[in-house]
């Protein structure tokens, strides 16, 4: 069986052959003149994902690698139809919305003593016991929860069945390599197969494996069984914020026809061509950023490759995304339901 293009290949030749998203040489290197002074703050950071964001475990530990685990397996399709009416969740006194809900979500759960990064607890449950733990504190509930409850099943029966019940097995395994922690992820849980057939040829993203790798790499702090010699070998992840945010930022460019189709709220569905160029382009385009960024550093005799890879590029970019949300709001999202991001 022909296999899939890996996702930067697959970027490439979505970005040649893109009818409907193209990718502005010009604007490109504006982001990265535009970053160039960003690369040594801590939301271009490592260290960020915890500093920055409360809800992400802050310890190294198997039980947080379990959690991130358990997270970018339901990291999926957060949109709401209307923006003001949105699943939410309080913890700790404070509202978090989309993502951060979903993690909201499960901290909420493990402070009452539901044990939900437990695969032996998450491969059981009933499909009330997840619309309690995901429950919204607005009368809009999370989307896809019937999904997302099968895909619990499906990912804890695999986890305790092939590795212990832990993704620490799967961490170990890959001795240190960020693609074959990537391979082993795509291999044994389908729900992380983020695959298309554009013109002819089969393509991948893997949008929640990657993140899934990178989000490891970040909760062992680039250390130990967490020091993955290849992880700038990842592209950034193919979600609906990071094309708003570069199209917001002039990197990315929609045609007429299909600017109109977003701005109606039309929905496509994954593996459509204009969402695969949407995915695509994309990956190219950040894969650009980071390059010209190397070289920027590289005409002043630095060698940033350590300190700027396609992860570091995404994190910055989807968090600056979440903060200027109000900033972006004529660019709209690409709305499709399914479980790949
Ligand atoms: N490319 C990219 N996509 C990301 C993330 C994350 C969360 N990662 C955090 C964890 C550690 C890091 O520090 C990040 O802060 C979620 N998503 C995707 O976004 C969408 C949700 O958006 P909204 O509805 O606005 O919450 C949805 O498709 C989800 O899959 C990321 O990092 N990069």
């Amino acid at each position: 069986m022909e296999a899939f293009l890996s996702p930067k290949d697959s970027a490439r030749f979505v970005a040649e052959s893109s009818q409907d998203v193209l990718v502005e040489e010009e604007g490109v290197r504006r982001v990265a003149e535009a970053l160039f002074d960003k690369v040594s703050a801590k939301e271009f950071s490592l260290a960020g994902w915890k500093s920055l964001h409360e809800l992400n475990p802050q310890a190294v530990s198997d039980d947080a690698v379990n959690w991130v685990f358990l997270a970018d397996t339901l990291n999926f399709s957060f949109w709401s139809e209307h923006e003001d009416c949105k699943c939410l969740v309080k913890y700790r006194g404070k509202m978090y919305s989309g993502y951060w809900a979903l993690c909201a979500a499960i901290n909420r759960a493990l402070d009452d003593g539901i044990p939900i990064t437990s695969a032996a607890y998450y491969a059981t449950m009933t499909l009330e016991q997840v619309r309690h733990v995901f429950r919204s504190d607005t009368d809009v509930p999370m989307p896809l929860i019937e999904e997302r409850h099968r895909i619990l099943k499906e990912t804890g029966t695999i986890l305790l069945e092939k590795f212990g019940g832990s993704f620490v097995t799967c961490v170990k395994m890959s001795e240190k390599s960020a693609q074959k922690l990537l391979r082993i992820v795509v291999e044994n849980f389908p729900s992380y197969r983020d695959e298309a057939t554009f013109k002819g040829k089969k393509v991948s993203f893997y949008k929640r494996a990657q993140i899934l790798v990178a989000d490891t790499w970040s909760s062992l702090e680039g250390k130990g069984d967490g020091c993955f010699s290849d992880i700038s070998s990842l592209t950034i992840f193919a979600d609906y914020r990071i094309p708003q945010v570069l199209v917001h930022l002039g990197a990315m460019r929609y045609s007429d026809e299909l600017m109109r189709k977003l701005r109606e709220g039309v929905m496509f569905h994954s593996g459509d061509q204009q969402e695969v160029e949407i995915r695509g382009c994309s990956i190219w385009c950040c894969g650009l950023i980071c390059d010209h960024l190397l070289e920027l550093y590289k005409r002043k005799g630095q060698n940033m490759s350590e300190r700027i890879n396609a992860v570091l590029l995404d994190y910055y970019l989807w968090d600056y995304a979440r903060d200027h949300r109000e900033d972006m709001k004529e660019i709209p999202i690409h709305r499709v339901r399914c479980i790949y991001y």
